[in-house]
């Protein structure tokens, strides 16, 4: 707690008030002096005696003057409270300089805590501020609670949730089943975990600033989380920066507040405090950012968890042992934390958060900044620990959401999108299935006739496709052809691959191989899907250059869009293209590319979007015209990618 608040007050603005104060106080002093003299009341001499450092320099000078001469007697034990004899102004003796600073350090350690508890920390919590007056806080049963925002913060103008249209039906039936589970109270022993509509809210703060006050709104990090996660199972919770996975997490693990909602830790609640000790008695975490002492070592850290879990101490050597050798840390087991590389801090992480035998453990992040040997190896470890436990796991790498998952649910922008196993989310979001044809003379560096050949097997193969499944080549090079095959062409493949096979001499094809898409994909697909919906929520516009030269204002996110001032008497209603979305590196949508332009069919019903500037022509403006967005319910796809 005192470590938090000296590193609070080590903050850049603690710094610059510190600073000041001290100013201040130099220049009171050489102004007016210290004011431990007659000339000064004794109300003063009290308020310069609150801070330590005035005691400190009082107490020097009075040493100095007792000891100036080799004839001046000092001061003793038995005189300390007696003034020297040739000090005609002396008001303060050593004695009381003494009991100053004892009764000073005493006041400063309490406000030190006090403010430690009531000023809110890096999660944005802080205790009531009166809530050393609640008895289960000196009992330690149900003094724990901890509330959202500053101690100024106002909490008046709190948004109320958006309306949410889930359209995910699994997402939709586990939601169901929570509730009807939730609605008779049912406590489901196979249930290590049930989420109960879990909503985060972060308040608004307001920033002092030297010339003006900055406020920043409130934040819905989570909006309705209703998911169960069964014993013996790992979860694994996928989803975009930003998305709410770690205030999941952190809502689970007690450190932040729910705004609303519940979650159900093997029965207990973590709304309640008696239920959060018991919680906590059988959790086992590993943060996203490693919280560890520079100074101990690896082998110190385990006896210091392992006790905390409270093992017995006969146990404790052999199981500190045990979780060093399983991270492949024991060599490294007596250096000192602080000097441990990324990745031997991450597997440190893993090895506490496994330490005890937890019931529920939860992984965020875990394998950040590992090779990939130690990760293969932490995965290991991680299967291991899935026998008789829950396992809630958050990661970035697919791979690894792939091969250690049971069921994976994806979040973003603070709500679950998609939940499954990864070959049902696989075949509902990926785009298709892929197939990867490789040739046989592709690599051989064959002359120039084998080459031809194989350019000719190539153009066969490619006309075969599109055909047959009407699709070109996502990637091709001299030895492969890679094909994304929509969902909808499902029906014509065992027949199209059968006789692709039959006929793979004849087309000099050396292997086929055919899988679904990959989970990457699938992310990615949900990333953009989150990202366009906010966007179109928020409004914002994006400038979409035509092949013509020209260039309209579209939504964000907006797929189909017409085109103002394109209507002829060949094409009536105008013209209208498909537009492409993708992320940037930072997941910011940007247009991709469009489809041709095509004419607007019939049966579309259109909405002007502007009604200053849709009828207006494009040939000639100097800025662009908003498009006219179309219900892509009234409309398929216009030109493949
Ligand atoms: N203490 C806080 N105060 C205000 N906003 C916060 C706070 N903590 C998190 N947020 C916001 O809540 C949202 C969700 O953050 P969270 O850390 O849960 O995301 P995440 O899915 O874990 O992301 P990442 O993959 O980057 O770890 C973010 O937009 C973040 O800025």
């Amino acid at each position: 707690m005192l470590s938090a608040f000296i590193s609070k007050s080590s903050s850049s603005t603690t710094v610059g008030f510190s600073i000041f104060i001290i100013g201040f106080v130099a220049q009171l002093v050489t102004q007016f002096g210290f004011p431990y003299s007659t000339s000064f009341t004794s109300t003063y001499r009290i308020i310069w005696s609150f801070f330590p450092p005035n005691l400190l320099a009082e107490g020097i000078i009075l040493l100095s003057d007792a000891t100036a001469t080799p004839e001046d007697p000092g001061i003793s034990w038995s005189r300390r409270a007696k003034c020297a004899p040739n000090d005609t102004e002396c008001v303060f003796s050593i004695n009381d300089i003494y009991i100053w600073l004892i009764s000073t350090f005493v006041l400063w350690f309490v406000l030190a805590i006090y403010f430690d508890n009531i000023i809110q920390n890096s999660s944005g919590v802080r205790k009531p501020v009166f809530y050393f007056l609640n008895p289960g806080y000196w009992t330690g049963k149900g003094g724990n609670k901890v509330t959202d925002g500053g101690i100024c913060s106002c909490t008046s103008s709190v948004p109320s949730l958006e309306n949410i249209t889930l359209d995910d039906e699994d997402v939709l039936e586990e939601e169901s089943t929570v509730k009807q589970q939730a609605m008779e109270d049912v406590v489901d022993p196979n249930i290590a975990v049930q989420i109960r509509g879990l909503v985060k809210l972060y308040p608004g703060k307001t920033k002092i600033g030297f010339c003006k006050c900055k406020k920043t709104s409130h934040y819905h990090a989570l909006k309705g989380l209703w998911v169960n996660f069964p014993k013996g199972q790992l979860f694994c919770l996928l989803g975009p920066n930003g998305a709410g996975k770690t205030t999941a997490i952190n809502c689970l693990t007690g450190i932040t507040p729910v705004t609303a909602g519940d979650a159900l830790i093997y029965g207990d609640s973590v709304r309640s405090s008696v239920g959060m000790s018991n919680i906590r008695r059988i959790i086992g975490v590993c943060p996203q950012f490693d919280i560890l002492w520079d100074a101990l070592s690896g082998e110190e850290h385990l006896h210091l968890f392992a006790s905390i879990k409270g093992l017995p101490p006969s146990s404790i050597e052999s199981v500190a042992q045990e979780s060093l050798a399983e991270v492949r840390l024991t060599e490294s087991a007596k250096i000192r934390a602080g000097s441990y590389s990324g990745g031997m801090k991450r597997r440190l992480s893993v090895a506490i958060a496994l330490i005890g035998d937890p019931k529920l453990v939860i992984l965020d992040e875990p394998t950040t900044g590992m090779d990939p040997i130690t990760r293969r190896h932490v995965w290991d470890i991680i299967e291991d620990a899935k026998k008789g436990r829950a396992i809630i796991l958050t990661t970035h790498s697919m791979e690894e959401a792939d091969i250690l998952s049971d069921r994976i649910g994806i979040m973003a922008k603070g709500r679950l999108r998609c939940i499954g196993t990864s070959i049902r989310l696989k075949s509902k979001f990926g785009t298709g299935f892929i197939a990867n044809i490789s040739f046989s003379g592709g690599t051989s560096g064959t002359p120039d006739r084998g080459e031809d050949v194989t350019m000719m097997h190539h153009e066969t193969v490619k006309q075969f496709f599109k055909s047959h499944l009407d699709v070109v080549p996502k990637e091709e090079n001299k030895a492969f052809l890679t094909y994304v095959i929509p969902h909808d062409r499902e029906e014509l493949m065992t027949n199209f691959f059968a006789e692709l096979q039959d006929r793979q001499g004849e087309f000099g094809i050396a292997d086929i191989q055919l899988g679904l898409t990959t989970l990457e994909e699938v992310f990615l697909n949900i990333a953009r899907q989150a990202e366009l919906e906010s966007a179109a929520a928020e409004g914002s516009l994006a400038t979409l250059a035509l092949t013509s030269g020209n260039s309209v204002q579209i939504p964000v996110g907006a797929r189909f869009v017409g085109i103002p001032g394109t209507e002829s008497a060949e094409n009536p209603r105008g013209v209208m293209v498909e537009v492409y979305w993708d992320q940037d590196d930072s997941g910011a949508l940007c247009i991709s590319g469009n489809s041709t332009e095509t004419p607007i069919p019939s049966h579309v019903q259109l909405v002007a979007s502007s009604a200053t500037n849709s009828n207006r022509a494009i040939l000639g403006r100097a800025r662009p015209v908003q498009g006219i967005v179309i219900d892509p319910n009234q409309i398929g796809t216009l030109n493949s990618q």
